[in-house]
């Protein structure tokens, strides 16, 4: 009997358009479908809490899909390689197709696994496969908008290709652990409550998803920068987990005209955030910017104490607060709030981005290697491409000017008695409330002294 393939699934938790089952499919072979939960490989960026709930949810997901036809998936716990060459030994399977992955870990994974097996990586979780976006010169863009401009010539992406009608099963399952046993739920506490309410992962999910927003891509822009409304897609997770796939939203939405076009253009910025750890793999942990290490991020009790305060949403500025407490409760936080949040921690509060990049990474469901790491120095003002660092966001004013009054309401209920124009900086603090943390002016002052002293120690060279 032919050998069996294995087709190794990471963050890509579809059967539509996905290239590995595609192929797998194609060569007539049986298929065994592995997922590998690694926690070691990642070290510090381990799955976080957020990101375990929804695998677990999307693991359970695609397994059902795969017995409607057919087939079933086979949960192993350990190293990728080792556990794939078990699965070797056990039924002799010696070819792997799987999507290529840009994380460092998963690179380093993939390396491991061409040594036992013949290894077939497929494109399909971007637009365009990372590295292959090039200038003139030959060269990887590190500044999105020539990166944006040279990808756009390279679109439409491919069309996408129809989820396998049937997947040909081996004569002998190889060994799976039981999806409840990875304990990837929280239980006590059990603070998923308000994950459940807003999310359905898995592939089905993300379709329903995509069919609500396509009716309103066209107006994506006059909504996307207001956290009141539900005006963004909500895919991120269902992007990140790769139970969709970019090409597949390309083509739902590309036709809608009016403001889509920024839309894509995001779509562009997750493409180009993996362009950009594919250069920088150590991205998430060390500033692009030379200064940034000269940087006197404040640390000690008083530190410690105001990230925990910016953590659990009770800073005394309400958008921010709100965002946090959003983050906590869903797993998600809307893309003004999260530049927001990241600008008052890293200037207002003078604290490491990277203590910001770890929270985030902990507690989003679309925790993401590359979008966040190139999200949080974009904040920070220390990556490739960044914000200057002494553009520094008012969050009052923001507040105001995106029209945050329901969304704050929603979100911190300390405040939620309070008329439009009161709530953005209640002069009289309703019990419960805490009074800001630092004073805007005070923290505005403090962090434009503080990269004035870094600049001068870098041109130093002082340590
Ligand atoms: C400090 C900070 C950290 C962030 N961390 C992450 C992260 O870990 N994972 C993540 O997916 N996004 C991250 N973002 C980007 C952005 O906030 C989210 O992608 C967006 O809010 C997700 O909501 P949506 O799916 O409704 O987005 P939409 O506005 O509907 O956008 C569509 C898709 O485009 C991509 N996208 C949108 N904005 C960005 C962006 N600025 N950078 C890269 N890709 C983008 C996402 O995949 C998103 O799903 C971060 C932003 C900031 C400021």
């Amino acid at each position: 009997m032919t050998n069996p393939v294995i087709v190794w699934l990471r963050r890509d938790l579809r059967l539509a358009d996905q290239a590995a089952f595609h192929a797998a499919a194609q060569s007539g072979a049986p298929v065994i479908p592995v997922y590998v939960l690694d926690d070691e490989a990642p070290r510090h960026h381990r799955m976080g809490g957020a990101s375990r709930w929804w695998l677990h949810h999307s693991l359970s997901r695609l397994d059902a899909d795969l017995r409607a036809i057919g087939s079933r998936l086979v949960l192993r716990r350990g190293k990728a390689h080792e556990e794939l060459a078990a699965i070797r030994r056990e039924v002799g399977a010696r070819t792997v197709h799987c999507l290529a992955h840009y994380e460092p870990w998963w690179r380093n994974a993939e390396r491991a696994v061409a040594k036992h097996f013949q290894l077939v990586r497929h494109d399909g979780n971007y637009l365009a496969p990372p590295g292959t976006i090039l200038s003139g010169a030959g060269t990887p863009y590190r500044i999105y908008t020539p990166f944006w401009r040279a990808l756009s010539e390279r679109l439409p992406p491919p069309l996408p290709v129809a989820a396998p009608a049937h997947l040909p099963a081996p004569a002998n399952w190889p060994a799976s652990d039981a999806l409840e046993d990875w304990g990837l739920l929280p239980r006590a506490p059990d603070w998923a409550g308000g994950l459940r309410a807003m999310w359905s992962p898995g592939e089905g999910g993300a379709r329903e998803r995509l069919a609500d927003f396509a009716e309103a891509a066209a107006v994506y822009e006059q909504r996307r920068n207001l956290p009141a409304q539900e005006g963004t897609s909500l895919l991120s997770p269902h992007l990140h987990f790769g139970e969709i796939s970019p090409a597949a939203v390309w083509h739902a939405v590309a036709g809608a005209g009016g403001s889509v076009g920024t839309f894509l253009g995001e779509l562009g910025w997750r493409d180009y955030a993996q362009n950009v750890i594919l250069q920088f793999p150590d991205y998430a942990t060390r500033s692009a910017k030379a200064e940034f290490d000269h940087m006197p991020w404040r640390t000690g009790p008083e530190a410690e104490a105001d990230l925990a305060a910016w953590q659990q949403g009770r800073t005394g500025y309400p958008i921010v607060d709100a965002g946090m407490r959003q983050l906590w409760r869903t797993g998600w936080m809307h893309n003004r709030v999260r530049m927001l949040a990241a600008s008052f921690l890293i200037k207002h509060l003078m604290i490491d981005w990277r203590e910001g990049e770890r929270w985030f990474w902990d507690t989003l469901v679309d925790a993401d290697h590359g979008q966040n790491a190139v999200n949080w120095q974009w904040s920070a003002g220390s990556g490739v491409d960044a914000n200057i660092f002494s553009r520094i966001m008012a969050p009052l004013s923001q507040s105001v000017k995106f029209d945050a009054a329901g969304y704050i309401r929603q979100w911190v209920p300390e405040l939620a008695g309070l008329a439009d124009g009161e709530i953005h900086d209640p002069v009289v603090r309703p019990r419960g409330y805490p009074r800001p943390i630092v004073d805007h002016g005070a923290g505005r002052a403090r962090a434009l002294a503080a990269m004035v002293q870094a600049k001068g120690e870098a041109a130093s060279g002082g340590g």
